[in-house]
């Protein structure tokens, strides 16, 4: 049996009070985890799979008012259920209102809030697996060697890993056999910490599907670290470097670093010839390994023809804040005997930090001459270079 056409609900059981975690100002399932509740990355995850038709929390009587400000919103999301003293007794509570519902589900995940990074792959691959197999377990193998101890820490046996896995959740089941499973569970003198030891016990037959290393439960205060660093995304450095030069030809002034400087010549080009921030586009361009200015913006284009320059470097910012970088720092050299480039690298400054989107600390503008050598030396225009440093996530 595929899942075409099945009903699935998930439950998430997040009535417990996260005693383990120690002292904390609410229970850890509505603690903030980089600025969002727990308990809503949770559900989120669950109301975002294509996979899933309904929510129903399970929660504590006592965390209603926590429950009431996560303020989530959805057709999928079921009004929750209280849980019961143990997780078993939350997930029967949570079986049976939805059995009592007009819409029980042909399939049900039952997941712990406190595992907030569970995937949309994992939750496709246990639907799946339930459909086909019954019941449905994500786990890990066990990759260190496993050791049995007495009371007093002393090693009595080493059992064989190869067959034994670390329990995660979700864990997927056809809705009638858990239910009735699990509502004969709560008479038997066994308390299960899982569902598919309820499962087992009943005969129910579960498939392990590979669970994943970020799906941990957040149990003790250590693992709140854990969860902070899984949700930081490694970031590289990356330098790139630009160069461009333009010629001067008849005017009466330049533009440069997207300020205008009165002068006896302009530079000649397609756009407003601002040489400045040319070499600046084409350095960031450079350190996204993003080709370069002609590429973007093809001198054949009438669109382009005196265009403000600003256009360009905005054009390379937005590209590198659209991979979730960063700039760093810039670093122009201007290259010319005139016009006097000193007294206009505050403002120069001023406005590649504003077209660039960072702090004018970041933006280093600075000139020098080639001692009247070569074509700046014989004023025949200017020459920039640039190098900029920039932060970009790590893809490969
Ligand atoms: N009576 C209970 C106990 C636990 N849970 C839920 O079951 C999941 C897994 O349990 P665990 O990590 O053990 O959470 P707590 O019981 O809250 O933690 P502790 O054992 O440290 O008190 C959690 O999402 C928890 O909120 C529940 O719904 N009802
Ligand atoms: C269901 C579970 O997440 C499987 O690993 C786990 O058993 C629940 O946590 P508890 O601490 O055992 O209640």
């Amino acid at each position: 049996m595929t899942r075409q056409n099945q009903k699935v609900a998930v439950i998430i059981v997040a009535a417990g009070a996260g005693r383990r975690m120690g002292e904390t100002s609410v229970p850890k399932q509505y603690h903030m985890l980089g600025g969002v509740p727990v308990l809503s990355r949770t559900i989120k995850t669950f109301l975002d799979a294509p996979t899933i038709d309904q929510v129903l929390p399970i929660i504590s009587a006592e965390h209603q008012h926590l429950f009431d400000a996560l303020n989530l919103q959805s057709a999928k999301l079921l009004s929750p259920t209280y849980g019961g003293a143990e997780r078993q007794a939350s997930v029967l509570n949570g079986l049976q209102t939805l059995a009592n519902s007009n819409h029980a589900p042909d399939i049900v995940l039952i997941h712990d809030a406190a595992r907030p990074f569970v995937s949309a792959n994992l939750i496709a691959a246990t639907i799946d697996a339930a459909a086909q197999f019954g019941g449905a377990l994500p786990a890990l193998q066990v990759t260190d060697t496993l050791k049995q101890a007495s009371a007093e820490q002393m090693v009595t046996h080493t059992p064989d890993r190869t067959t034994h896995y670390l329990a995660q959740t979700p864990q997927a089941f056809r809705f009638k056999d858990i239910l009735d499973a699990h509502q004969k569970a709560a008479t038997a003198d066994n308390l299960f910490t899982d569902d598919a030891s309820i499962a087992e016990w009943a005969d129910l037959p579960v498939k392990i599907v590979p669970g994943e290393p970020n799906n941990f439960k957040i149990t003790i205060a250590e693992d709140f670290k854990r969860a902070e660093m899984a949700l930081t995304t490694p970031m590289e450095t990356r330098v790139g470097t630009g160069f461009d030069v333009h010629a001067f030809e008849p005017g009466d002034h330049v533009t440069l670093g997207g300020i205008q400087i009165p002068h006896s010549a302009k530079l000649k080009g397609h756009s407003d010839a601002d040489v400045a921030l040319h070499t600046i586009t084409d350095a960031l361009y450079g350190a996204m390994a993003d080709g370069d200015i002609g590429q973007h913006f093809p001198p054949s284009e009438m669109e382009w023809h005196q265009a403000d320059s600003a256009i360009f470097l905005e054009h390379a910012v937005s590209r590198l804040q659209q991979r979730g970088g960063r700039l760093v720092h810039l670093d122009l050299t201007l290259i010319c005997e005139a016009p006097k480039i000193g007294p206009h690298c505050q403002p120069m400054r001023e406005r590649i930090a504003q077209i660039a989107d960072v702090s004018i600390s970041r933006v280093s503008v600075k000139a020098t001459t080639t001692e009247q050598l070569g074509f700046t030396g014989r004023k025949e225009g200017i020459a920039a270079q640039a190098a900029v440093t920039i932060e970009v996530p790590v893809k490969d």
